[in-house]
């Protein structure tokens, strides 16, 4: 069977979350990351398919590139229908690439215009007349003003786009949404009438993007975060699926964080306080050659093999800044990223079977180190958060920011053997 919708994701746990958005309406859906080459294998049996990339800081070109590459890639798997993937801030500059890579996924489409809707209402992010709310503030106002990379000083997606297209951009407000599939479809009508290539949404609710969804279901291109994907994936009719879903399997149970949010940090706190055994990578040590790798993989050896571990780098915004200092931004980053890949390896190894990885550049440090080009998606333990599946393997990436704060203590718990029947 060939894919009926193929996705580009701007990186790695932003695809994570997609791909868990398209897998919850229904379709049977793999991840892929990197761009893929004639040898990458897709598992069995797909509807969805999500390349991630890392293209949100790219420079315009490279961030194009990358997406046509992916995008031919997902034609000739047969999927008709290309969903861009963003961040649901909207993480990008005026010279951002949201626009660029847009227009030539387009133009290799031959499509005159696309919907845009980055809302995500569980995640407190929604639309109304064009301007991108997270909880109850304002983009503009809300902490994404001082994003280190993207600072979002500006709300209005018709302006912050318009300064990365040189085609006319337009809106769709929420009394149209309002008033259902067949208006918006108008709407979408009007505005191709009218010249306008990019055409904003509104969106408060998932009944909303529902709608969108079900009016976007013939457009070649549309774009937006994982609210409007589950609505599109929604609209396909649904097919059944012949091949059993993967469970996580039995075996050791480990996490490796690299991510510095206060929400992985409260991860570990309250691994750490549920009496799991943690162990902290101490990165200025490696640095001047010390085997931390090879201590940690010694502490690994003499824990108890029913209990979940936790390995981290993680660090507050003070001891951060320490490394930092002493080691310049980059190297400390290169120093954790690889430490912790080279850990991923050697702990499936010695038999991890179910890794938890959090953070964006840490799985994409862990996912390179292990070899892994394609996984498919299976169970979601929090929202945007899946187990994710390959051989006997079970992983699962996590956006820095996201899961609850026992997740960890959660999706590590042990998996009760089978009874002999
Ligand atoms: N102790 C440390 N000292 C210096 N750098 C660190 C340390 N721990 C982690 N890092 C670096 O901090 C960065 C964390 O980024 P990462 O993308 O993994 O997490 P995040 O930003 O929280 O997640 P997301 O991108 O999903 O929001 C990585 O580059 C990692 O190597
Ligand atoms: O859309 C979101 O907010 C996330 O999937 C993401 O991209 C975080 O980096």
């Amino acid at each position: 069977m060939s894919l009926r919708i193929g996705c580009v994701a701007d990186d790695f746990t932003g695809g994570t979350d997609v791909a868990a958005a398209f897998r919850r309406a229904g379709l049977r859906t793999a991840l892929v990351f990197g761009v893929p080459d004639a040898d990458t294998a897709l598992p069995a049996d797909c509807d969805a398919a999500v390349v991630a990339l890392k293209s949100r800081s790219a420079p315009a070109d490279e961030a194009v590139a990358d997406s046509l590459a992916a995008q031919h890639w997902l034609w000739d798997r047969g999927a008709a229908q290309t969903f861009f993937k963003y961040c649901s801030t909207f993480d990008s500059t005026p010279a951002g690439n949201i626009g660029p890579v847009t227009d030539a996924l387009l133009d290799a489409a031959g499509a005159p215009l696309t919907l845009a809707c980055p809302a995500s209402p569980p995640n407190g992010r929604t639309v109304y007349q064009g301007h991108l709310f997270v909880h109850d503030q304002l983009l503009s106002e809300s902490p994404l003003r001082h994003h280190p990379l993207n600072p979002m000083t500006d709300s209005s997606l018709p302006r912050l786009l318009a300064a990365q297209t040189r085609h006319r951009v337009g809106l769709i407000p929420l009394a149209t949404v309002r008033r259902g599939v067949a208006a918006v479809r108008d709407a979408l009508l009007d505005r191709r009438r009218d010249g306008v290539r990019h055409v904003i949404a509104d969106a408060l609710t998932d009944e909303d993007l529902a709608v969108l969804g079900a009016a976007a279901l013939e457009l070649p291109v549309v774009t937006g975060a994982a609210g409007l994907a589950e609505g599109l994936g929604r609209a396909y009719p649904a097919t059944p699926h012949p091949t059993a879903e993967p469970r996580p399997p039995a075996g050791r149970a480990a996490v490796l964080a690299g991510s510095c949010s206060a929400r992985t940090l409260e991860q570990i706190a309250h691994f750490r306080a549920a009496g799991l055994p943690t162990h902290h990578l101490d990165v200025l040590a490696a640095a001047v050659g010390r085997d931390v790798a090879g201590e940690a993989l010694a502490w690994y050896d003499a824990q108890d093999p029913d209990l979940p571990v936790l390995v981290f780098a993680s660090a507050t915004p003070d001891e951060l800044a320490a490394v930092q200092q002493e080691l310049g931004v980059a190297e400390a980053a290169a120093q954790v990223e690889a430490l912790l890949g080279a850990l991923a390896v050697r702990l499936v190894r010695r038999g991890t079977r179910r890794l938890l990885v959090a953070g964006g550049e840490t799985s994409g440090a862990v996912t390179t180190a292990l070899g892994i080009d394609a996984v498919l998606v299976g169970d979601e333990i929090d929202p945007g958060v899946p187990w994710t599946h390959t051989g006997d393997l079970a992983l699962m990436l996590k956006s820095g920011n996201f899961g609850a704060p026992d997740l960890f203590v959660r999706a590590l718990r042990p998996v009760p053997v089978k009874e002999p029947m």
